[in-house]
């Protein structure tokens, strides 16, 4: 169980509100004028990862205090608790293992006494041969032919890390002939859309759903079935063309998929930390066995990094600071995260999943609603794409936006000057932040275009900009599958770490359930036409319309 205290009333918290009313004023550019070293001070690497967080509103105090916070709230003993498999998923009585199934070193970890590493091990060495036969073509479909196509019928974590991990790893991919296709969502136009490219004779479907139960994927692997039957195939062939990825095996052989073509996980493995479990299994296919572990080698270097190292150098910690800071103190809604890298454009809808549903919570780990903020609003889109759509908002609009810049070094695909035009727009953008335009500066610009005083004082108020935007830059050399795991597992960490001082549980998503509930008891009054009257007007209004609407 993870220590319980009331964030509000850590001594560190009323020592941060005080600091506060002194910082909140000061403008970066006079921090940074004021200290020529302030970038190393801020600055920590972990290996090929670069963390500079000098353009935040922070002083040498902040971090202090904020260091003090996190010790406050106990966070190397909650970290402790997570590595040794406690059940700190209290309402769900689990465990939280991820760390777990990327565990290279394959020291013991004990649930109920128990080492999960075998079982794991046992997983991934099945996984490798099945993607060694189906990359290599020795598994063939039903007609001999080998598998070209891989579809995953999955939603939420069971979708997103895997889209996003084989959309950032696609290089990897460069040296083999497979295709991966993402069937999410319940709309059938996803699938329909998917199957139009796809033929079952090379096709193999991986249904991805730890509960085996969810409505969206379950109706979509049904759907993928009948498909299947009705293109060629038959009963008999489904062990050919059908894997399940999933915790239930009950629901696996009764939906008629061989035992023996089931990957396993546990329940201890959440659906948004699952990539690196069976749900990666499209990711293993689509870069090869070898590269998924390069995967998970990353997920674990930054595991031992968020374990050992002090909290002033942790990286993920460090960032949870940060997010604090302005979550609790600045009153800011939302982060952004902003790759410069096309191969992550899915990064940031992919911890939308792992933020908000870890951290979107208001009650505290004492059942007791809170009375301070919780998880933010995550959002974002790969530069340069944002700079022409919403970082207007970000620069002169009236809500302060913290936003996490990413970029590698190296691009996967060198061509031309495009990877240094990038890069000067990643640096630009920081600076432009931090620093803004002085109405003065504004004003002087005009003067050297020629325009008049009048036109000056008419116009510069539009063109300053406040600056005083905090930003991270996290730099790295070259998007690899290694750099991915780490980058992957530094924003797990820091959701982690968040939640910790939160004091709130960030492994449940009760969430999701009351919409669920919902949807079921709507679902049959949907099946005729009779006039719907059991709901409030607004509902029974809006159903009675589409029933009309229908026809
Ligand atoms: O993997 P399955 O069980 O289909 O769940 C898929 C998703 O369902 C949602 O309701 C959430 O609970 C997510 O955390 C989960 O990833």
């Amino acid at each position: 169980m993870l220590a319980n205290h009331r964030f509000t009333d850590l001594p560190a918290y009323a020592q941060l509100q005080a600091h506060y009313d002194l910082l909140k004023d000061r403008h970066l550019r006079d921090l940074f004028a004021e200290d020529a070293t302030r970038f190393d001070t801020f600055t920590r690497r972990f290996d090929d990862i670069l963390l500079d967080f000098s353009k935040n509103r922070i002083t040498t105090d902040t971090l202090n205090l904020l260091l003090q916070l996190a010790g406050e709230a106990a966070l190397p003993d909650a970290i402790g608790k997570l590595f040794a498999g406690d059940r700190i998923n209290q309402t769900e009585d689990r465990a939280v293992l991820h760390v777990a199934l990327r565990n290279r070193s394959n020291t013991p970890i004990l649930v109920d006494g128990k080492d999960v590493m075998p079982d794991v091990n046992e997983v991934l060495d099945r996984m490798k041969s099945f993607t060694g036969r189906i990359r290599s073509g020795e598994w063939t479909g039903y007609t001999g032919a080998g598998i070209t196509d891989i579809v995953n019928i999955g939603i939420g974590g069971s979708d997103l890390g895997p889209v996003m991990v084989t959309e950032a790893l696609k290089p990897y991919a460069d040296d083999q002939k497979l295709r991966v296709h993402f069937v999410s969502n319940v709309d059938g136009v996803h699938i329909y859309e998917t199957l139009q490219t796809v033929r079952p004779e090379t096709t193999l479907f991986l249904i991805a759903s730890k509960t085996f139960t969810t409505q969206e994927t379950m109706t979509n692997a049904q759907t993928a079935r009948q498909w299947f039957l009705d293109n060629g195939g038959s009963e008999a062939d489904i062990a050919k063309h059908f894997a399940a990825l999933s915790t239930n095996q009950a629901a696996v052989e009764k939906f008629g998929i061989d035992p023996a073509n089931m990957f396993g996980f546990w329940d201890w493995v959440g659906g948004r930390y699952s990539l690196w479990s069976a749900i990666g299994l499209s990711i293993a296919l689509y870069i090869g066995f070898e590269q998924f572990e390069e995967l998970l080698a990353g997920g674990h270097d930054m595991d031992l990094h968020f374990r050992d190292a002090p909290l002033d150098q942790n990286l993920p910690v460090i960032l949870a600071l940060l997010g604090i800071w302005y979550n609790n103190f600045f009153g800011a809604q939302t982060e952004a995260i902003l790759p410069y890298d096309q191969y992550l454009h899915r990064f940031a809808a992919y911890f939308q999943q792992g933020d908000m549903e870890s951290n979107g919570k208001s009650v505290d780990r004492n059942g007791n609603p809170v009375d301070y903020q919780t998880g933010p609003i995550i959002w974002g889109e790969p530069g340069t794409n944002g700079q022409h759509a919403f970082y207007q908002l970000i620069h002169q609009g009236t809500k302060l936006i913290p936003c996490d810049f990413l970029a590698p070094a190296i691009s996967q695909r060198p061509i031309g000057e495009h990877h240094t035009i990038l890069m000067a727009n990643y640096f630009a953008q920081t600076e432009a932040l931090m620093n803004g335009k002085t109405e003065a500066e504004a004003a002087d610009e005009l003067r050297q275009a020629g325009k008049s005083e009048a036109e000056i004082a008419a116009l510069a108020p539009f063109k300053m900009f406040t600056g005083n935007r905090p930003t991270n830059s996290i730099l790295f050399k070259k998007l690899t599958p290694r750099t991915l795991g780490r980058l992957i597992a530094l924003y797990e960490h820091k959701i982690f770490t968040q939640g910790v001082i939160w004091n709130i549980f960030s492994f449940d998503q009760w969430g999701v359930e009351l919409g669920k509930q919902l949807a079921s008891r709507i679902l049959p009054e949907l099946k005729d036409d009779a006039p719907v009257s059991t709901h409030d007007s607004s509902t029974n209004g809006l159903m009675n319309a589409f029933k009309a609407m229908r026809h």
